[in-house]
């Protein structure tokens, strides 16, 4: 069969894509393998923060005695409601992709898995569909390490079919899934142990604010085990037990279950690329231009899979831009995106731009602007102080280069930041702003009139 265009994935870019080509008169396939919605939707950004609010309530639930509120009784948390709420807000997501499919006269809707023959062919079910452009959305998978083959290991995906708490879960990786994974359990019941190999949480971020995560997770009764490399794990009784590579503490450890949250790979080996011209990095990752284009002129990749992002919302805005080339004036490049992301562990971490090790390694001479989040009326009225935050400017320019939030509601008011990057202009402008009283924001203002310079 033959398409104007083909689209393989149905992530974060896929659907939209096809909805634009369609609306634009182009015949277009899309081929997914497996649920609809990809990753973000089955078995990621939703049901983990469906998962997240019920811990939430359940934390509060229990430790609301200082703010004055006693709950005369026992909290149960029942993990079998907890995951039939998730499974209907994700089945409500797949219907409606289903809908939007197979009522637009100008989509195919292709099940099964996709492999390239050459530029302009795919393989699915034995039957071939060719296309004069093709858009790789395929995203990623969990990076499973050698040594854990023989035991019943849980990934993120696996994790979200359990109907009862575990006793207690090993998580293997102190990154997002890690943290957002470690202290939903915990607040579920579960004893708690997270093991990384790196000396401090959240690798990506200034080293404060992982220790800062690794106090409030103590604080919540999580082992948190750092400089620990683990290498594998076996069977011992009911139980699994880890080896770890570490100079401090003990050489093993016992649990009932074990998640590996260890990173991520893209789904680019087994989709025939090596019949194309399109070239992969040596992780996997799609090469792309700044329009997202590969190396093969009639294939472009979004999402994931080109590793020039590894979220919802840059997996959209790779649609976006391939969008705004196909048909829009306004011509969008990957280059004119800031990083941003947010870990929805409670507070939540959430970053803009550079931190301080971006500056130091691009030898930019800046400032930076600090707070306690002690020190924020809002957040003491709240009984919500832990945590602090961070922007720093570039000297010369007084623009914002960047900004780290750790803090009650940072994943909203980081956008405060977001924008002014975008509007690109100095710093100022939002100290002389007027914000509303009490907020959290309200402290950016007077944080940015005492600027240091960064040592
Ligand atoms: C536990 C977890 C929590 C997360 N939380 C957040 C969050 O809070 N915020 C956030 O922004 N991001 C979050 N992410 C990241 C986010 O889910 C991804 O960045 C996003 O889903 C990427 O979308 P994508 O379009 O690149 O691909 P995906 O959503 O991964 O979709 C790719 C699709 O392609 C299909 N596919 C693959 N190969 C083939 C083939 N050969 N043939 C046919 N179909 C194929 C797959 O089945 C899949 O449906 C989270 C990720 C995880 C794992
Ligand atoms: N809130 C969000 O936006 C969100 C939430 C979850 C996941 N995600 C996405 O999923 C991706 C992957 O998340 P992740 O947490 O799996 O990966 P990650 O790369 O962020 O963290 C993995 C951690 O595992 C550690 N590690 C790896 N192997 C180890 C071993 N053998 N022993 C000890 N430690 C080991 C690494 O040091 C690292 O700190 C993220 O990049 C992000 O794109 C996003």
């Amino acid at each position: 069969m033959k398409f104007d265009a083909i689209i393989i994935g149905t992530g974060q870019a896929g659907p939209s894509l096809a909805a634009s080509l369609a609306k634009n008169g182009y015949k277009v396939a899309i081929i997914e393998k497996g649920h609809l919605g990809g990753t973000c939707v089955n078995v990621g950004c939703t049901p983990t923060k469906a998962y997240v609010a019920s811990a939430r309530r359940a934390f509060i639930a229990k430790n609301s005695t200082a703010l004055g509120v006693e709950v005369n009784g026992s909290i149960a948390v029942n993990l079998k409601t907890i995951k039939a709420r998730k499974d209907k807000i994700i089945a409500d997501s797949r219907t409606g992709l289903n809908k939007m499919f197979t009522s637009n006269e100008n989509i195919t809707l292709v099940k099964g898995k996709a492999r390239f023959l050459d530029n302009h062919s795919v393989e699915v079910n034995g039957k071939t569909y060719e296309a004069d452009k093709f858009y790789i959305n395929v995203g990623g998978k969990p990076r499973i390490p050698e040594g854990f083959e023989g035991v019943n290991y849980l990934t993120n995906e696996s994790i979200l079919e359990l109907e009862e708490i575990p006793d207690h879960l090993i998580i293997v990786g102190g990154g997002y899934i890690g943290l957002e994974f470690g202290q939903m359990f915990r607040r579920f019941g579960s004893k708690v142990s997270i093991l990384d190999r790196g000396d401090h949480l959240l690798k990506k971020e200034d080293p404060e604010f992982g220790k800062a995560i690794a106090d409030i997770f103590k604080d919540e009764g999580i082992e948190v085990r750092l400089n620990s490399d683990c290498i594998s794990a076996k069977k011992s009784g009911d139980e699994i037990e880890v080896s770890i590579n570490c100079k401090e503490g003990s050489p093993t450890i016992k649990g009932s279950h074990l998640l590996l949250a260890t990173g991520r790979i893209p789904n680019t080996r087994d989709l025939g690329l090596e019949n194309t011209d399109v070239s992969l990095d040596e992780k996997g990752y799609i090469w792309v231009t700044n329009e997202l284009q590969t190396s093969a002129p009639n294939i472009w990749a979004l999402g994931d899979c080109n590793g020039e992002g590894a979220f919802t919302h840059t997996a959209y805005n790779d649609f976006q831009i391939v969008n705004s080339h196909l048909f829009e004036d306004k011509k969008r490049k990957l280059s004119d995106r800031f990083t941003c992301y947010a870990a929805f562990i409670d507070p939540p971490l959430a970053r803009v731009g550079m931190n301080a090790s971006d500056i130091e390694k691009a030898g930019i001479k800046a400032r930076v602007a600090t707070r306690p989040m002690a020190k924020i009326a809002r957040a003491k009225e709240m009984g919500e102080t832990q945590g602090m935050l961070k922007i720093y400017i570039e000297a010369k320019t007084e623009k914002i280069l960047g900004a780290t939030f750790l803090g009650t509601g940072a994943d909203e008011y980081i956008h405060t930041i977001i924008d002014q990057m975008y509007a690109r202009q100095p710093y100022t402008v939002i100290r002389d702003a007027v914000h509303i009283h009490p907020t959290v924001s309200e402290l950016i203002p007077t944080m940015l009139e005492n600027i240091k310079s960064l040592e």
